[in-house]
């Protein structure tokens, strides 16, 4: 199973620079996970690959921009990219995102919204029937300012979320986990979300909230690695 996981992510990542990459890009954003580690793979084997700068977004994405011998640049210097591709944890069917899984969701969205093209891949366990929070039960990832995680928490209950949890870093780290941006992550389920701008919205709006893993309407295009070897790409 695993191999076919790893080979769905492959698929889905090649397939997405390869069908997608500018001819003339100038500057390119890699996002994080463990399907991106495909898309560096393949950026890198680009021959042109000394023309472009890519904007990471985080600590494992620079290293996969350094490791594949691609030029580095940060998002103060380019503001303005050309096409970002990125991992997900869920996909709904208009394309809204959950992202933050790997605890990476502030600087991806600060990268995904800088960019002329958002393009998401990801193996076919993420793809949602309907609904966002059907298949990744374990919650929205929220980035929060540290000493607010209490009263954040709390604010999500009241407006409903079935389950919050202060992320920590198990047998890794005692504590919680710390995002590239020192802050907290909370994990807050909400059930199916039917409407994720207004659930967005709602969460972005309590005080101590830095970002939230809800992408709604960013993404152009998403690649999926089927089982079978197969990809799928669903656009707007
Ligand atoms: O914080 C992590 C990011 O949002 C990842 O892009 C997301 O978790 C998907 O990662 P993976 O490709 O490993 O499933």
């Amino acid at each position: 199973m695993s191999n076919l996981i790893e080979q769905a992510k492959k698929t889905a990542a090649y397939t997405a620079v390869d069908e997608n990459f500018p001819a003339h890009a100038k500057v390119v954003g890699i996002g994080s996970g463990s399907t991106v580690v495909y898309v560096a793979e393949r950026i890198g084997q680009l021959a042109n690959k000394a023309e472009f700068v890519c904007i990471p977004t985080g600590f494992q994405s620079k290293n996969l921009i350094i490791d594949n011998g691609l030029n580095l640049g940060t998002i103060e210097q380019y503001p303005e990219l050309d096409i970002a591709f990125d991992g997900a944890d869920e996909v709904d069917t208009l394309l809204n995102l959950i992202k933050g899984g790997g605890a990476c969701l502030f600087q991806e969205k600060l990268v995904a919204v800088a960019s002329k093209k958002f393009i998401a891949v990801a193996d076919f366990r993420k793809k949602s029937p309907q609904y966002l929070g059907t298949n990744w039960t374990q919650g929205v990832p929220i980035e929060v300012v540290p000493c607010a995680w209490v009263k954040v928490s709390a604010d999500l209950k009241r407006m409903g979320a079935e389950t919050v949890t202060l992320r920590e870093g198990g047998k890794a780290k005692a504590g919680p986990v710390v995002t590239d941006n020192n802050n907290f992550l909370l994990d807050a389920h909400f059930g199916e979300i039917k409407n994720v701008s207004a659930l967005h919205s709602e969460i972005k709006a309590l005080v101590g909230v830095v970002e939230t893993g809800l992408f709604v309407n960013m993404t152009d295009k998403v690649y999926y690695g089927n089982e079978d070897g197969s990809f799928e790409c669903v656009q707007k």
